[in-house]
């Protein structure tokens, strides 16, 4: 299919997959701050660019109800994420983020919020090269302006914004194939909750499976079975920090994490982010680490049930304990705290767990992509340590 837009990007092409004479690393050089183009990107008459201050309530309810009503939908139209007013202010305002990366678009006559992007700055280290990147999210044209080109400026224009704080590269996630993914990943459910799963036309009743029976296959026990296991708190930043770090290392593509990093994304934050460790009873060492976050769904079309409470796999670190009973542990947490659904994508080590803890696979893919940065070979989903939200 030709790619109209993203044919005249720094990506990498189709016509270009295997060609090995391409150097792995930047496509386009920088180019001084001053050539970059200073004013905003020209978009249709009705419509008037808006910096999105996501430290203003009422800002943060418009942005909460554009995505509620136009965000992201399941190929089957079953859900839409309903990425909560919390979770965006926490994903949107890490260490040294940019207000002028919460980008909007308002009909000028209404003044109505109708298209959003953003991007939050972030370290990734690609094999031994940490690279100063943006990572870009929440991507949104309103439901009434689509296939109109909007989303083509929206993203020259999150990119010049990008470059005028002299990052040249990005990372980001979508359902779609674009030229072209570094990885394609596929996302896992774990039932917490299997009669709304089947309720809701989720999930069907197994072959000579009644309802009961169902429940008690999914059935977890009421406490984590591993001693020393504990939610992460302030003190524990620093050891979680190097837990992190010398564990991401063995991967391909990965945060390159630092305390203040730690603090923002994996310290427990009420209805956004849980996260646990385990501190050895004898050494007080913290040997393993997991955590996942909330991200719920509106529930298109039920008559019982609106929303749908799933858990998000994050990042999880097994020293001591194995994956397989720390992520027992972290499913055990997860339906004390009443979610429907626990999912994980196949990234790092989660294959070795998936299939043991009752995992099935999900039918949609997920690719990862780098902006201005070329992969030689696409990596393995287990060669991918990034996990974005
Ligand atoms: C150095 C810094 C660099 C920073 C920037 C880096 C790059 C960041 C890139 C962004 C990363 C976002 C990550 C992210 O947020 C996570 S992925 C979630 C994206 N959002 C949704 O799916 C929400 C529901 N859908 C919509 O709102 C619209 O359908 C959107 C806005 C998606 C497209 O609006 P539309 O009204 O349906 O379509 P037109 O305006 O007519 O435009 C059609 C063109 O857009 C291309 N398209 C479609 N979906 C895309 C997607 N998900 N990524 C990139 N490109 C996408 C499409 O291939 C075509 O180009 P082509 O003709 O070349 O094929
Ligand atoms: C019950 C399992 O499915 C989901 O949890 C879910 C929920 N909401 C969505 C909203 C948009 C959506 O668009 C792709 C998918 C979902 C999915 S499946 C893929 C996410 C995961 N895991």
């Amino acid at each position: 299919k030709g790619h109209k837009f993203w044919e005249t990007q720094p990506v990498g092409q189709f016509k270009d997959v295997g060609d090995t004479s391409l150097p792995e690393g930047p496509i386009e050089p920088p180019i001084p701050l001053s050539e970059v183009k200073q004013e905003p990107y020209n978009l249709p008459n009705p419509y008037e660019w808006t910096t999105c201050d996501m430290d203003s309530e009422d800002t943060c309810t418009e942005v909460y109800n554009l995505l509620k009503n136009n965000y992201v939908e399941d190929d089957e139209n079953m859900f839409r994420f309903n990425y909560s007013k919390e979770f965006l202010s926490w994903a949107l305002r890490p260490p040294g983020y940019y207000k002028s990366w919460h980008i909007g678009v308002r009909a000028k006559a209404s003044k109505k919020l109708v298209a959003f992007i953003t991007g939050v700055p972030a370290r990734i280290r690609v094999r031994d090269e940490v690279v100063k990147m943006a990572e870009i999210n929440f991507l949104c044209v309103h439901k009434k302006l689509r296939s109109k080109r909007l989303a083509p400026v929206m993203i020259k224009e999150v990119t010049r914004r990008v470059h005028l704080e002299n990052i040249w590269q990005a990372a980001y996630t979508a359902g779609v194939v674009l030229p072209t993914p570094i990885t394609t990943c596929q996302y896992w459910h774990r039932s917490l909750n299997p009669k709304k799963l089947i309720d809701v036309g989720f999930s069907r009743l197994g072959p000579r499976m009644t309802m009961s029976r169902t429940i008690k296959l999914y059935k977890l026990p009421d406490s984590p079975a591993t001693p020393g296991f504990r939610k992460m708190e302030l003190h524990d930043v620093p050891a979680v920090t190097r837990l992190l770090r010398s564990y991401l290392s063995q991967f391909v593509v990965s945060p390159d994490f630092d305390e203040n990093d730690v603090e923002h994304w994996l310290l427990p934050t009420d209805g956004v982010v849980d996260s646990y460790l385990v501190e050895s009873p004898e050494s007080h060492d913290v040997t393993d680490f997991c955590s996942f976050y909330t991200l719920p769904s509106s529930i298109l079309g039920n008559q019982n049930y609106s929303i749908l409470k799933a858990a998000y796999s994050y990042y999880n670190v097994s020293t001591k304990t194995p994956l397989l009973q720390l992520m027992n542990d972290a499913l055990i947490v997860a339906k004390q705290k009443d979610f429907d659904v626990f999912n994980a994508l196949d990234v790092m080590h989660n294959e070795s767990f998936l299939k043991e803890l009752k995992f099935g696979p999900g039918d949609g893919q997920l690719h990862y992509y780098l902006y201005n940065y070329r992969i030689r070979n696409a990596l393995r989903p287990s060669e991918l340590g990034l996990v974005l939200l």
